[in-house]
């Protein structure tokens, strides 16, 4: 290869088994990441062809979408159907399964890097559009469709096409109680629902420099929020301090070569991208979600857009049929909607510094009479983390509801659903009609935000608590 070559590039190049044609490559697959609402017809197809999964050591399940958070029992039909037959899957064909109980158990995109199994220049895949999290590590890692499940089961390989490239710079200093959540808002905002769409982004600039690994993959987990195919940041420092212990990091000489070689993993001066976007992170305030896709998000401090003042017809007609979905009109302060029910968790922003910067804002306060709020970890290695620096006690005496780990309300996939028409401020990634139960309404916002909204019963910029 001649030519700088940018981060993306790196990786793919060093994944591919055999080019397949001008614009696709045969790739090895390091780690796929199975769970139990994508994976079933893809188990099916494999024992009809007869076929075995060829890497089980390279694969990992987890128990997540459909699993309950009040307590173990499950009491939905379907969804036990699916932890079933997932477990059937996954011994005969000797997969290890986290499952619902296991201590290790949590939302797959939270638990493969908290257990270390990421690592810098990995390929990594799974049939989870949140894939793209783990990018944070600077691996190369995707959503998949279930037959491309299937295949890499059979092959441990995937034909993928190459993605164009695109890289987000946030440069200054974040303002007090704006998160890696308002960065990545204010960037779809900005480029639009679709604006990466078929491209790998890489993030960089100091701004992600000194972000923590919980706050890079916030911004990875989201960047297929902008139509993305996966989003990167290199590897540093940070990177390797987070990894350093983790169970499947490697330990000893091995590591000290991974780290060495790791550090190559970064674009080189010059590396050309298809798109280049900068964002001025000292101007920003947190962002929140008015519509139904996360590119329709203002600053807390601003309005309801009018739909008339979008020049693109395509872009007005949404927003007219966004506003009609969330019953807001024109011109209504953002921070004077009403909440009635707040979720903080997901793999957007159900780690650990998550629930450290809710707790942080609900110390000492009370959730309103008028809201119900959920905390539910991302993993349950989180929830004991939270536990003994006494979060859930916060929680608790606030008056959350201190919740077990698994998607939860980010999704209608399992018991934690909302009924009706019921206004949410949720700390997930997806707004779109019906996402969190039939007509429910999400307002994305970040972990701070749903704390505050959640002791005013309006969406509430923390700093308007401190003034008062
Ligand atoms: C159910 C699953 C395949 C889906 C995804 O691909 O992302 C889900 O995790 C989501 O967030 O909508
Ligand atoms: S937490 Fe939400 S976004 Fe993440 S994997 Fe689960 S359903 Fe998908």
């Amino acid at each position: 290869m001649s030519g700088p070559r940018t981060l993306t590039g790196k990786v793919w190049d060093s994944r591919i088994v055999q080019p397949v044609d001008a614009e696709t490559d045969l790739l090895y697959v390091d780690l796929h990441l199975i769970h139990e609402a994508s994976s079933p017809q893809a188990f099916d197809g494999l024992r009809l062809a007869g076929r075995r999964v060829r890497r089980p050591d390279l694969t990992l399940a987890l128990e997540d979408h459909n699993v309950p958070t009040r307590s173990l029992s499950m009491t939905d039909p379907l969804g036990r159907e699916q932890l079933r037959t997932l477990r059937l899957n996954c011994s005969e064909h000797g997969i290890e399964l986290y499952r619902l109980g296991d201590s290790r158990q949590g939302i797959v995109h939270v638990v493969a890097p908290e257990r270390g199994f990421v690592h810098p220049g990995m390929s990594v895949v799974c049939g989870d559009s949140h894939t793209s999290t783990l990018g944070a590590f600077g691996s190369l890692a995707f959503g998949v469709g279930t037959s491309d499940v299937e295949h890499v089961l059979a092959t441990q390989t995937l034909a993928v096409t190459r993605p164009r490239t695109m890289s987000v710079t946030f440069v200054g200093e974040c303002p007090q109680d704006v998160s890696a959540k308002d960065l990545i808002l204010a960037l779809i905002t900005r480029i639009g629902a679709n604006g990466a769409h078929g491209h790998s982004v890489e993030f960089c600039g100091g701004a992600v420099e000194r972000m923590s690994m919980e706050g890079r993959m916030t911004l990875c987990n989201m960047s297929v929020e902008a139509g993305a195919r996966a989003g990167l940041v290199a590897p540093d420092d940070v990177t390797f301090a987070y990894l350093t212990g983790r169970h499947a990091a490697p330990r000893g000489t091995a590591w000290t070569e991974a780290v060495a070689s790791w550090r190559a993993l970064c674009s080189d001066p010059g590396a050309r991208y298809d798109l280049t976007v900068t964002i001025d992170v000292s101007r920003l305030a947190p962002f929140v979600t008015w519509g139904t896709n996360p590119g329709q998000a203002v600053a807390i401090t601003g309005s309801v857009p009018d739909p008339a003042d979008f020049a693109d017809p395509l872009e007005r007609a949404a927003a007219e049929r966004s506003l009609a979905y969330m019953d807001l009109v024109p011109g209504t302060r953002m921070d004077s909607i009403e909440i009635g029910t707040v979720f903080l968790g997901s793999c957007t922003n159900g780690r650990i510094e998550d629930l450290r910067s809710a707790a942080a804002v609900l110390l000492e306060r009370r959730v309103s009479r008028k809201v119900t709020m959920l905390v539910v970890p991302g993993s349950l290695a989180v929830r004991r983390q939270a536990e003994s620096e006494g979060l859930d006690t916060v929680f608790r005496r606030a008056g959350a509801q201190w919740r077990l780990s698994g998607c939860s309300m980010c999704l209608g996939m399992n018991e934690d659903r909302l009924t009706g028409a019921a206004r949410c401020a949720s700390t997930s990634n997806r707004n779109y009609e019906g996402r969190q139960g039939q007509q429910a309404r999400t307002h994305l916002v970040s972990p701070a935000v749903a704390a505050a909204t959640a002791v005013t019963g309006r969406l509430t910029h923390p700093r308007r608590l401190r003034e008062t």
